[in-house]
């Protein structure tokens, strides 16, 4: 057995729909290891999200098995935060946090100083009891950030969390979340479609092939901890972007041209 903190043997996802079955994934194999951030790119529709709700066990294989190591009997292993916010809109900003803590048992004196803690990491303290219909998109996917991150969870997996927003809030986003990573570094899963992205926030760049997907390339990202959006500028940024692109555009060619 491996040291990984997350260990994807052999996984297939098969979809049955109206009488005929679709493999939307693998078999793929993956290992993440302790405090990495991986970054998924892929074609659309290659099962990046059916791979990520594998994981975090919201949806059986159809082959093969995921091992996720716990070394916390308190921290909960897993939260997810999606692309589309999946915050509830009749809660407060407040209720919402506290939401995953309460799912998560965690005692009500630790879960009050969390989550007084988390809104004003993500500069919500001011809109603890707003709802979220009158938040901004950023407002709203900032809540749903600052739910998974007051869980403490021990493996963070986020799809596509600012796909949603516009390019300079994106941006910002992606700073704020450099930053509070580069606090604790928890071992997070990151699937998004933009490589500037992947090469700013990851460790690792995984690529994947179209529908299924397998891996067909890994790119370590050798940019220096603690990072800013600065080093975009840096020619090895473009450089290695480049290189992602060139496996990432082969990826979404015929099956014949992907090379495993
Ligand atoms: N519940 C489902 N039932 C049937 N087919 C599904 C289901 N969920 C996903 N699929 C199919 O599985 C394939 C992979 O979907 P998935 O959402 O995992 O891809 P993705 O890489 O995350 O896509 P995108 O980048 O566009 O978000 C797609 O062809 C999709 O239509």
């Amino acid at each position: 057995m491996n040291d990984s903190r997350v260990a994807v043997r052999g996984v297939e996802r098969v979809f049955a729909s109206g009488g005929s079955s679709v493999q939307a994934l693998g078999p793929i194999d993956l290992d993440v290891r302790d405090g990495e951030f991986l970054c998924i790119v892929g074609p659309s529709g290659c099962g990046k999200s059916t791979l990520l709700r594998v994981i975090a066990g919201l949806l059986s294989p159809s082959a093969g098995e995921v091992s996720l190591r716990s070394t916390s009997r308190e921290a909960p292993l897993t939260s997810v935060v999606f692309q589309d916010y999946s915050i509830f809109p009749w809660k407060t900003v407040e209720a919402n946090v506290r939401f995953g803590l309460d799912i998560a048992k965690i005692p009500a004196t630790v879960s009050r100083e969390r989550v007084s803690r988390w809104l004003t990491r993500l500069g919500l303290a001011d809109f603890a009891s707003a709802y979220p219909s009158t938040l901004s998109g950023g407002m709203r996917q900032r809540v749903s950030i600052a739910r998974a991150f007051a869980v403490e969870p021990q493996i963070l997996l986020m799809d596509e969390p600012f796909a949603a927003l516009d390019a300079q809030l994106r941006q910002i986003m992606q700073a704020e979340l450099l930053e509070l990573w580069q606090e604790d570094r928890r071992t997070v899963i990151f699937i998004t479609h933009n490589l500037d992205e992947a090469i700013l926030l990851g460790d690792r760049v995984m690529v994947m092939s179209s529908r299924p997907g397998r891996v067909v390339a890994e790119f370590e990202v050798p940019f220096e901890r603690p990072r800013s959006a600065d080093i975009r500028r840096s020619s090895e940024f473009a450089e290695l972007e480049g290189e992602i692109w060139d496996r990432l555009r082969s990826a979404m060619e015929p099956r014949s041209q992907v090379s495993a």
